[in-house]
């Protein structure tokens, strides 16, 4: 790219956007999911999330050299046709994988269930599965992992095995082809096999869960607990569905604000790797230089948020439903699960709300930002929130 100032389009939703980008040119900020060629058509760069469909028809004729997708996921992006065409691409792997492990957490916390002494089975082992997997290890909490593509895995063991434990988190990209296909990976079949009592966590990709076939086992009563937060056909989803999970939240489980600017700024680091645009930085307008504005976001959360930096005791003293108390002073899923009913059952269609509900996200930071405050806890509980990430 020799133009000395880019045109950078983005969704709107990616922060610090002018902090990680704005040195190299034009910024056009535009809503994701309705992104248009038109709008393409003086873009050299574009940034998107995972709502934006990238593929030919977006991007034909466009002179668009570099997709970045502030996202982990990789599912909406037409990867083959990109790299036919030379575009170049990056998404930003793991940069939210913590936000969803605290999210799983988070959300038995709310249910008040007991990780300890419960067994756990994941599905997909990648960056977020890997890491829940770690914190489980270290928390000494057995765990059984079907992930196909790592058959070494010390703790492997066959799909069906996972869904016989007592809670079962689903981390799967949406993969619909090759030898190991996720859509609908959990359908009627499955799902039938999960145990009464059980939770079973979605923080994919709605679609690996067959939703239809989980309505029907919820309408007949079935007794395992549901909590959902990806969902097929975001962002017009089931309402029903919702009705009849227990926690049902609107793909916010990478919310964190550290997973939202670690992936803006993977995506930066990827662009200048690319050589695509460090060189138009040089000669574009002056810059108090772009990657070190990149990192001032870090800086700031590097300082204890202003209120509230500590989780204190809450009047609950004791066992599990105290450490409980304190991880949902921090983050409490539920908040997010009645945001989203009552946006259900209000005037604005559910796609409207599900993505206004998204886009008005409140600031989330995560549990390393806090430290416990003077709590009764017991030593266990204590080392259990370490490994969680409090202090
Ligand atoms: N709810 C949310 O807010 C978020 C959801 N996600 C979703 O979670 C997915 C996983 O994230 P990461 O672990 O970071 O991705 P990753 O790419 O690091 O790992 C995915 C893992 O899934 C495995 N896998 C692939 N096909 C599978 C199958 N059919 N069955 C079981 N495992 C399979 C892969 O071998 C890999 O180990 C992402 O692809 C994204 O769709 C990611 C971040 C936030
Ligand atoms: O990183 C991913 O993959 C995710 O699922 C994101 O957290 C989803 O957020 P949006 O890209 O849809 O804002």
């Amino acid at each position: 790219m020799t133009k000395a100032e880019l045109t950078i389009v983005a969704d709107e939703n990616i922060p610090a956007l002018e902090d990680c980008f704005g040195d190299l040119g034009t910024l056009v900020r535009l809503p994701g999911r309705d992104m248009t060629r038109e709008q393409l058509r003086d873009a050299d760069i574009l940034l998107v999330r995972s709502v934006t469909r990238v593929n030919e028809a977006l991007l034909a004729g466009t002179p668009v050299r570099f997709v970045g997708s502030c996202t982990i996921g990789t599912d909406h992006l037409d990867t083959g046709w990109l790299e036919r065409q030379g575009i170049h691409w990056s998404a930003a792997p793991g940069c939210n994988a913590n936000s969803v492990v605290e999210y799983v957490f988070s959300a038995l916390a709310a249910l008040n269930h007991d990780w300890n002494g419960r067994r756990f089975g994941i599905v997909g082992c990648g960056n977020v599965g890997g890491l829940l997997q770690k914190r489980l290890r270290a928390l000494d909490i057995p765990c059984a992992v079907y992930d196909p593509w790592l058959p070494d895995n010390p703790d492997a063991a066959d799909l069906d095995r996972v869904l016989q434990q007592d809670v079962i988190c689903l981390h799967a990209p949406l993969v619909k082809g090759g030898p190991h296909p996720s859509l609908h990976m959990l359908g009627a079949e499955q799902l039938a096999r999960i145990k009464d009592g059980a939770v079973l966590i979605s923080a994919g990709r709605g679609a690996v869960v067959d939703n239809r076939a989980l309505l029907e086992l919820l309408r007949r009563g079935r007794q395992f607990t549901t909590v959902l937060d990806v969902w097929e056909n975001e962002p017009d989803i089931d309402t029903e569905l919702l009705e009849l999970v227990d926690i049902g939240t609107p793909h916010i489980a990478g919310y964190s604000l550290d997973g939202k600017l670690a992936g803006t700024r993977m995506i930066r680091e990827a662009l200048d790797k690319s050589g695509l645009g460090v060189a138009v930085g040089a000669v574009g307008r002056p810059s108090a230089g772009g990657r070190d504005q990149c990192q001032l976001p870090w800086r700031d959360l590097s300082r204890p948020p202003a209120a509230p930096g500590r989780a204190a005791p809450t009047g609950v003293s004791s066992g599990f439903a105290a450490m409980a108390a304190l991880l949902l002073q921090i983050y409490d899923p539920r908040k997010d699960d009645q945001r989203l009913r009552v946006a259900a059952e209000g005037e604005l269609p559910m796609a409207r709300a599900f993505d206004q509900l998204r886009r008005d996200y409140p600031e989330r930071l995560e549990f390393s930002h806090y430290r416990i405050d003077g709590a009764v806890l017991t030593e266990l509980q204590r080392s259990q929130l370490k490994i969680l990430g409090l202090e």
